[in-house]
Formats: structure tokens, sequence, C-alpha cells
């Protein structure tokens, strides 16, 4: 099944509003309906694919003659066209498909993916690299202007090897989320990755992106999980990583992980994997304060016992109840929510309950309060919900929009009040006062991130106005001493803070690694680093 091509996933899951957000919505932020429905289909224009026939022919001839992978029609076109934040949702809402692919290919392999990228170095079309097409920051269209392909993944969703010995497992990149788990369940193995987009997301995305899951705090974030990759390039093969540390120079995975298909196609993941966990265990506690909250949460990050799970909400976002988004709105008139955290264990019998002993001994000397499993089975059960929520507050005529950053545990404060500041002040001047909520939502020993979700009227053009907002948060975050993105990555969104934060020399020598590999710069043109 393709996912919905104007919103979030599978459009039979569509969620309403419940009745008590509408009307907050009204009387709180001034939201009111939108004029206009988004358009249909059938109903957007897409001009004649920029392709002639001996482009296509070479296309064709890379992916084995199978003239079905090279796709020109509209609806394969407008279904690459982007990825997932709001502005992009809105924008295809809007029925503007400016940043549509010439064509869609759809290579089964390793070797036909290099081929691909000699018949576009051939014929002058750039290429993006598309997995699940869940980006949120622009990864998906290119920074520049002209023709491309956009290169979709999804035929290569095979389970490589499984080295039970070692614990781990090659992928190919088209695998999405379900389909790897269900591959490594199959022999009695968990990737252990589980971010809130996982139903339609894909290994190589993952691996591109450095993504992180919510369950990071046991099974780590996904670059952490990578012991090897493959890169087709222009320039040919880049094959990296074979043993489990190693110091043999810089480790050139690095240069893998994170390059949103700037520097090549991920062909191939190796990554750990662990015995699927006997028993899964979620929890909630509340604190009198996000203060109050954090500070638990850095104990345990710092002296364990390590949940698996480990999610503080803001006062405001507990209040919403977003962390329950089956049951969003149900806790507005408590007066004692607090502060709510999710806590959750995964493992054995034995390490769970060793586990859970200790950290509940620690939350409750931080000030927790146990309350029961229901509000962590509540986001278990609701945890890949929320992004219907969004599509359904668009259709009310709000903005909804979620950013995130990481920082040391010591500049968590200034930041978070840095962020909500700049993303109050810009939206209330601009006449639309925001809802700011935010959660801490991945930890470590030495930091954490914070997750933010803004909701308020769309104002006259909403993709500018909120544009505006995300610039602000965007300054705020480095001047807070934050990271431009812990988990969402770059592309073309983040790129000029991006850029900030790694310094003059630090793009040169990215923008010598590109020219090394990519010497005519057809990768993703303008994702991650400007183009030339
Ligand atoms: C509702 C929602 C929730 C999300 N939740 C999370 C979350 O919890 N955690 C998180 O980390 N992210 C999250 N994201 C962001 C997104 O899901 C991740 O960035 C994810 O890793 C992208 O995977 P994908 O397969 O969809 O990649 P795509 O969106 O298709 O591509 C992402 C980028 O990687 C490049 N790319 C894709 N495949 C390859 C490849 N094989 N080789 C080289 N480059 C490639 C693309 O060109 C693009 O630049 C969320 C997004 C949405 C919309």
């Amino acid at each position: 099944m393709d996912m919905l091509w104007n919103g979030w996933g599978d459009p039979a899951r569509a969620t309403p509003l419940p009745d008590t957000v509408t009307g907050l919505l009204r009387e709180l932020l001034g939201v009111t309906p939108r004029a206009a429905a988004p358009l249909p289909l059938e109903e957007i224009g897409v001009p004649a694919p920029p392709l002639d026939a001996d482009a296509r022919r070479a296309l064709e001839a890379a992916v084995g003659q199978r003239a079905r992978d090279v796709r020109t029609d509209a609806e394969s076109r407008i279904r690459h066209t982007r990825g997932k934040s709001t502005p992009d949702l809105l924008r295809m809402r809007a029925g503007d498909v400016t940043d549509t692919p010439a064509a869609v290919v759809l290579p089964d392999g390793h070797d036909e993916v290099l081929a691909v990228l000699a018949a576009c170095a051939e014929h002058g079309l750039a290429l993006v690299p598309f997995g699940g097409g869940t980006s949120v920051v622009g990864g998906l269209a290119p920074g520049r202007e002209g023709a491309f392909v956009a290169l979709d993944l999804r035929r290569m969703n095979r389970l490589l090897d499984l080295d039970e010995v070692s614990r781990t497992a090659t992928l190919q990149p088209g695998l999405r989320a379900p389909e790897a788990e269900a591959l490594l369940a199959e022999h009695g193995y968990t990737l252990g990755h589980f971010p809130q987009s996982y139903e339609w997301a894909t290994v190589g995305g993952f691996a591109a992106t450095r993504s992180s899951g919510q369950a990071s705090a046991g099974y780590g974030r996904f670059d952490e999980m990578v012991l090897g990759l493959t890169l087709a390039t222009p320039r040919g093969t880049l094959d990296t990583g074979r043993a489990p540390r190693s110091a043999a120079g810089p480790d050139l995975r690095q240069l893998v992980l994170g390059s949103e298909g700037a520097f090549g196609v991920i062909t191939s993941v190796t990554v750990r994997v662990r015995p699927a966990p006997e028993v899964r265990r979620y929890e909630g506690w509340r604190f009198a304060s996000f203060d109050e909250g954090t500070a638990a949460l850095r104990r345990l990050a710092q002296d364990g016992p390590r949940p698996t799970v480990l999610r503080l909400s803001d006062e405001t976002e507990t209040l919403i109840g977003l962390a329950q988004p089956d049951a969003v709105g149900a806790s507005l008139e408590r007066q004692d929510a607090g502060c709510l955290a999710v806590v959750g264990f995964e493992g054995t019998g034995e390490d769970t309950a060793h586990r859970r002993e200790g950290a509940a001994e620690i939350l409750r000397e931080s000030g927790g309060t146990f309350a029961g499993e229901e509000p962590g089975e509540r986001w278990a059960h609701g945890r890949y919900s929320a992004p219907y929520l969004r599509d359904a507050l668009l259709d009310a005529g709000a903005l909804a929009e979620t950013l995130e950053t990481a920082t040391l545990w010591s500049r968590l404060p200034a930041l978070y009040a840095a962020v909500r500041e700049a993303l109050t002040a810009t939206l209330t001047a601009a006449g639309t006062p925001p809802l700011v909520m935010c959660h801490i939502s991945h930890v470590y020993e030495n930091g954490a991130s914070l997750y933010f979700t803004v909701v308020s009227a769309q104002g006259e053009d909403a993709v500018a106005h909120w544009t505006r907002a995300k610039h602000a948060a965007n300054d705020a975050i480095l001047a807070a001493g934050g990271t431009i993105t812990h988990h969402h990555a770059v592309g073309t969104d983040h790129r000029d803070w991006y850029v900030r934060e790694a310094g003059p020399l630090g793009v040169e020598a990215l923008r010598a690694v590109k020219r090394s590999l990519d010497p005519a710069g057809l990768l993703s043109p303008g994702v991650l680093l400007p183009a030339d």
C-alpha cells in the first residue's frame, strides 16, 4: 500500500479531532475552519516529464529493461514529490508540484543503482534517493532547479545475511522498519528501532538521516547500531566497516551515516541485532514540574539502571495529553497533571524486573509518583498515531509542526526556554499565538534531546508563516548551544544553520568529500550542503 499522498499513513486510519480539542483550538488559538479543501490528486496538473527518449532508454537499460520500473506517470511523480513536513503537506494540499521528479526509478540491487547513477551522469539528470518518503527536513527535494530522478528503493527489501554468532544482520535499504522487524523476528531477533515514522520509514533512510527511535535509551540510536554500510557512488562502490570497533584511521562509516543521499546511495546496512524481548512493560510517572522530572531522567541516564524507553512531557504537553495520542484532550480537566514521564522496559523477565525496581527507587527519590501502567500502555498503543492527528489539525485550519534539538544537561533548561520563547514571540507577533509543547525524547549520559510540537492558527500564508517561526527557533537553538537537529537530519530546511554549526572549515572538508565521490554534483544537490 502507498502512503496518503498529501497526508500521513494509511487513509483508512484517518483520526478525527475530539470535540475538546476542536473547542480549545477555537477558543484559545482562534483557529477557524479552512475555506478551501485540499485539491484531489486527479486535479493536480503536473507538467510533462522533462525526460527525453534517450534518457528514458538509458534508465530502462540500467534497471534490466524493466520499463515498469521507470515511471513517468503523474501519480507516481506526485507521490515522490517532497516528504512529510507540515510545509510539504500544505504545498501538496494546495496542488503545488514544483518539486516533482522527472521520473521515478526502482532499481533491484546494488549494480542497478550504479547503472542508474551512470545513466543520470550521462544525461545530466540529478538523482535523489527515496526510501519511505518521510523526511521532514526537505531532504527529498533538491535545493536547485533542474530535472531529477527519484530513486525509489522499495524493491531492495531483502535480508541479505544473518550472522547469529556475531548477532548482526545485513539488510537492504528499502526494507521498511516493520518488514525488517518481521524478517528478524522469524529468527528470534529485533533491531529495536521504533521511530514515530516506524510504519513507513526504511533502513536506508534511517542510516542516511541518523535516525533515533523511541526506545533509544535501551537499544541506542540507529547510527550506534550500524557496523557497516555499502555506498554506491558515481565513482564506484565504497564499503565501510568490517569489525565491531577499529583503530584504522577515521571511521568512514561516519561519512556515510547522515549523508542524506548527497554522497551516494546506501545499498546495504549491517546492523547489530538483539534477541527479541520476552517482556515489554511501559508505565507512567508524574512529576510536579519539568525541572524536577528532568533531574530524575538525568539521574537514570547517568547512573542507571537505564530503562528502554524514557520520555518526559512538559506541563503543557501533559495537559493536552500528547503523550497519549489515542486519548488526546482527556487530561484537560485534571488539576494535578504535572509532567508525565513514560518509562518502559524491554528484555528478559529477570532483567526487566531488576531494572524496573532500581529505576522506581531513583524516580521516587527524585520526587516522582508512580501513575500506574495505564499511561505507559496508552502511550505504547498510540505511539504511531500522532501523525494522523496532524492531518486532522490541518483539516481544522490549524498549523501543527514539530522540531527537535539536543544539548548537554547543563544547557538544557536554557535551550528549552530559548526555543519556546522564539516560537511564542514570533507567532504571537504575527497575530497567531501558539501552543508550544515539549518533551525530552532521548537521553544520554551527558545530555538529552528536546522535541517541540507547535500548534497555532495558520495565518494568511501558512507556509511563510511557519517558516518565519521555524527560522527564529533555529537561530535560538544555535545561540543556546543546541545542535540544529538531533535526529530529523539537515535536508534543505536546516542546511543554512548546519553550515553555521559545522563552520567554514568543516563545510569545506565535507565539500571535498562530495567532490571526490560525486564530481558532477548529481546527487541530491543542495541537500545537506549548499549546491555548487
Ligand atoms: C510523522 C513523522 C514522525 C517521525 N518520527 C521520527 C522519529 O521518531 N525519529 C526519527 O529519527 N525520525 C523521525 N521522522 C523523520 C523520518 O522518518 C526519518 O528521517 C527517517 O529516517 C527517514 O526515513 P525514510 O526511509 O522515510 O527516508 P526518506 O524520507 O525517503 O529519505 C530521507 C533522506 O535520506 C535520503 N535517503 C533515503 N534512503 C537513502 C539511501 N538508501 N541512501 C542514501 N540516501 C537515502 C533521502 O534522499 C533523504 O535525503 C519522522 C517523520 C515523520 C513524518
